[in-house]
């Protein structure tokens, strides 16, 4: 679980991140969502302990992020996975190696071990005859796959994901969605995702979180989003026809 305590972010004038309160639980699959420039991924990066807040605290399974010593900080550092924006793989090295690399650089495990723990994630995302491929030899969303087996072969307790639908088709960009969730169930992990996909909104979307001008402006789940009348979140999230007339269906079959 994290729990972020009014966090405020500014860089010179520009007050990013102005007082956020919010809980992501485990198990979960949390969304953060708003307009280009409302500081996603500034929050994001704060969660990730890339940016300090300059007030304000956040708490992983009870712990202060700014209490903890750098040692601390490095081992909770070891129990986060990060799926960047467009995959963020390394091209000269294979497929396997990309995902054993982290197992590399934070493990003392035996090459048998690491073996068998990249084989185990790679096969749970899916990817069973990749392993010797370069990253420009797959597709997109084999790409994405790599990525998420990156991300977990540490065993994280948190995942956090920066729009990991980008540049992938909307059937993939679903696979992928169902993939991240199904993965957050399973091994019970605190996952937070930015994204601009009104899909993953819907589909995934536990907890949500919209932030606007670095104010969270709303928070609550999938089912409670076609309900709320928040027309800064109305606006945004049906901005688009086919969810304003989704949305309307919704509301009719419930009158
Ligand atoms: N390292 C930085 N130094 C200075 N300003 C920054 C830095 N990172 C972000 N900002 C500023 O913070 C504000 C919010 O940016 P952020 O990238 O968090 O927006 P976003 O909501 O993620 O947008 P997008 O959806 O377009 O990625 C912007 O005004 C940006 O210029």
């Amino acid at each position: 679980m994290i729990e972020v305590e009014n966090i405020h972010k500014s860089f010179g004038d520009n007050h990013v991140l102005k007082g956020i309160s919010t809980r992501f639980d485990k198990g979960k699959t949390n969304l953060i969502i708003g307009q280009s420039g409302s500081g996603k991924t500034v929050f994001l990066k704060c969660l990730l302990g890339l940016f300090e807040p300059d007030e304000g605290n956040i708490y992983y399974n009870g712990q202060c992020y700014s209490e903890l010593s750098i040692k601390e900080k490095r081992n909770l550092r070891q129990e986060m996975g990060m799926v960047f924006q467009g995959s963020a793989l390394f091209d000269s090295m294979t497929v396997e190696g990309n995902v054993m690399f982290p197992l590399d650089m934070f493990t003392n495990q035996s090459q048998s071990e690491k073996q068998d723990r990249v084989d185990f994630v790679l096969k749970r995302v899916n990817l069973v005859d990749a392993h010797k491929r370069y990253p420009a030899e797959i597709s997109g969303g084999m790409q994405k796959r790599v990525a998420i087996a990156r991300a977990i072969v540490m065993n994280p307790k948190y995942l956090f994901c920066d729009e990991p639908n980008s540049g992938l088709d909307p059937k993939t960009a679903i696979l992928i969605d169902n993939l991240i969730h199904e993965i957050t169930q399973e091994y019970d992990i605190t996952t937070v995702i930015n994204t601009h996909d009104m899909n993953s909104v819907m589909e995934i979307g536990e907890k949500i979180i919209f932030l606007k001008n670095g104010h969270k402006e709303w928070e609550g789940t999938n089912k409670e989003i076609f309900k709320t009348d928040n027309k800064a979140v109305t606006d945004f999230v049906y901005s688009s026809e086919l969810f304003k007339k989704v949305r309307q269906m919704y509301i009719e079959e419930r009158n």
